[in-house]
């Protein structure tokens, strides 16, 4: 098992940028996923630690071990892409072996390692069929058992479940974790899913124009976004971000009074389940224009002045359009965001 470090790695393409100086260091045995919109460089960061792409500067090692010059195949690592290729010639037993008979591993140890993994994966009944006869999702299982088989001391995923259906999705996201928990793999495992992060990561990296903008735990990141882009981009729905304006130490919208870090304009951040519906006038006003009942809750879409807010009520609420509320916020449970900098104040 091993860490990762990736020391101010840099990327352009010919004069493109995709990745500014990205420094990230991952723990033995830690989950991180990186996350961000198509763009950000989330693919070709990956791509780099597992050397099938040449950084323009910076270095990455895993364990004690510089690999930065090292061919894919000397860096001891496994990846699993979106396009698991399994192949269609080759029975599943053959498919989880085939990394190690490349290694040259003996048959004992093929064996072994292949019912370990066939295990792990709930693959066993299905080593001695074809790829044809196999769902999407045991195919994609036969390829992450495949990764596994050779045990690798860091494992790359990218976007590994995008081409499965939504509920398969979140069975293959529960037992991958579980998986990977019980291997103690150090895994870095690349998505736009902010569901997927979520519930997989240790810790998440928010990627964003070629940088990490944040890299913590799942709940800091969803509670206390560094930057309104992370708050935008995490949660669904995303967070409300209310323009205001801070005078004295505090902002007062409406029937409230909020304690505000700096005098000035500034924006109100804070999560639609946060918000507890009041009257119009004891609260924050705002106007609903639409009511989505969601099954486990209801979505309310509307505005606070002239900015959009989706609020989170219970699904028992019987509320029309055209209502105008009141939102009654918990202080603790609010960020400040610097409109210039976009980024959240400290402490906020
Ligand atoms: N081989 C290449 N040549 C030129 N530009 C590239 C190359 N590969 C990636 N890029 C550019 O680098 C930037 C980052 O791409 P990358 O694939 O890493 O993003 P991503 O976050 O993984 O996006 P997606 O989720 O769409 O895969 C993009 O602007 C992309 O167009």
């Amino acid at each position: 098992m091993a860490g990762i470090l990736i020391d101010k790695v840099a990327k352009q393409f010919g004069n493109a940028v995709a990745l500014q100086e990205i420094s990230l260091s991952v723990a033995d045995g830690e989950f991180v996923a990186l996350l961000g919109p198509s763009g950000c460089g989330k693919t070709t960061l990956l791509r780099i630690i597992a050397g099938l792409e040449v950084q323009s500067s910076g270095k990455v090692v895993i364990g004690e071990r510089d690999v930065s010059a090292l061919k894919p195949s000397e860096r001891g690592l496994a990846m699993v892409f979106q396009n698991y290729a399994v192949f269609p010639h080759m029975t599943v037993f053959e498919n989880v072996a085939f990394g190690l008979r490349m290694k040259g591993a003996g048959q004992a140890r093929v064996e072994a390692q292949v019912h370990k993994a066939a295990a792990l994966l709930h693959i066993e009944e299905y080593l001695e069929r074809y790829p044809a006869k196999l769902s999407g999702g045991q195919r994609q299982r036969v390829a992450v058992a495949r990764a596994l088989a050779v045990e690798p001391a860091v494992l790359l995923m990218d976007e590994p479940l995008s081409n499965l259906d939504a509920l398969l999705r979140l069975e293959m996201r529960a037992e991958l974790r579980s998986v990977l928990r019980e291997a103690g793999t150090t895994t870095i495992y690349v998505t736009h899913d902010q569901t997927e992060a979520m519930g997989l990561a240790d810790r998440i990296a928010v990627m964003h124009g070629g940088h990490i903008v944040q890299i913590d735990t799942p709940t800091t990141i969803y509670s206390k976004p560094a930057t309104r882009f992370v708050g935008g981009f995490v949660g669904s729905p995303p967070m409300n971000f209310v323009n205001t304006t801070a005078t004295a130490g505090s902002a007062r919208l409406g029937g409230i009074t909020l304690a505000a870090p700096v005098d000035g304009p500034i924006i109100l951040g804070f999560r639609g389940e946060d918000a507890r519906l009041t009257d119009a006038a004891s609260g924050l006003p705002f106007k609903v224009k639409v009511a989505e009942p969601m099954g486990s809750h209801l979505l309310l879409t509307g505005h606070v002045g002239n900015d959009l807010a989706r609020i989170v009520a219970p699904s028992s609420t019987q509320i029309d359009a055209g209502t105008m509320l009141g939102l009654a916020l918990d202080p603790t449970r609010i960020i400040w965001v610097d409109p210039q900098t976009g980024r959240t104040h400290p402490g906020a």
